[in-house]
């Protein structure tokens, strides 16, 4: 059976600027990504969500703003086998909260889309900050009254 994993695709918003977390692993091919982990044995995928990002970068559900409705989900092959990964949108209600590492990342990065998806360099990854970052321009938009005729 494959991997199941989940997390959050985290943003803050500091001096206008909309800013993505991602996290450099510690092992393996130091790759970089948003906070997620494996699923637990009868533990729900949002649960994971929130226990990993607390784990892996220190923040509590009280330190977010969860958009819980519109996740989106990457399927790829870890060592052959499936892995599918599911994230949430969440933003850092104090853009000024410094994040707590893990012994499983050695650095983070706040950068905003465009340098965010160089670094996380996987295509679906790229899609899915493309996809994520549409919604927060909509839900500001809807927000302001911007675009309306
Ligand atoms: N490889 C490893 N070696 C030693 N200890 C490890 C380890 N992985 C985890 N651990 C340790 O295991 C413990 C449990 O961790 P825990 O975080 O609970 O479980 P996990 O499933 O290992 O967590 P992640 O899903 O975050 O692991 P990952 O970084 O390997 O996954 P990713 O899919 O990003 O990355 C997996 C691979 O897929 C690649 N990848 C990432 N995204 C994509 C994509 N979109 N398309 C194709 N390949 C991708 C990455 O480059 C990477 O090569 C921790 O103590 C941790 O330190």
């Amino acid at each position: 059976m494959g991997k199941r994993a989940a997390g959050f695709v985290l943003f803050r918003r500091l001096c206008g600027e909309i800013q993505y977390l991602l996290l450099r692993a510690s092992y393996g091919d130091f790759h970089w990504s948003a906070p997620k982990g494996h699923v637990d044995p009868g533990e729900d995928d949002f649960t994971t969500a929130l226990r990993e990002t607390k784990e892996e970068a220190g923040y509590d559900e009280k330190d977010l703003i969860i958009y819980r409705d519109k996740p989106l989900t990457l399927n790829y092959e870890v060592k052959g086998k499936p892995k599918v990964v599911i994230y949430w949108l969440a933003e850092l209600r104090n853009p000024n909260q410094e994040a707590v590492l893990s012994e499983e990342h050695t650095e983070l990065k706040w950068l905003p889309k465009e340098a965010a998806k160089e670094i996380v360099g996987f295509k679906d990854n790229q899609v899915m900050l493309d996809k994520f970052h549409e919604i927060i321009l909509n839900m500001d938009k809807n927000r302001t009254g911007c675009g309306c005729p």
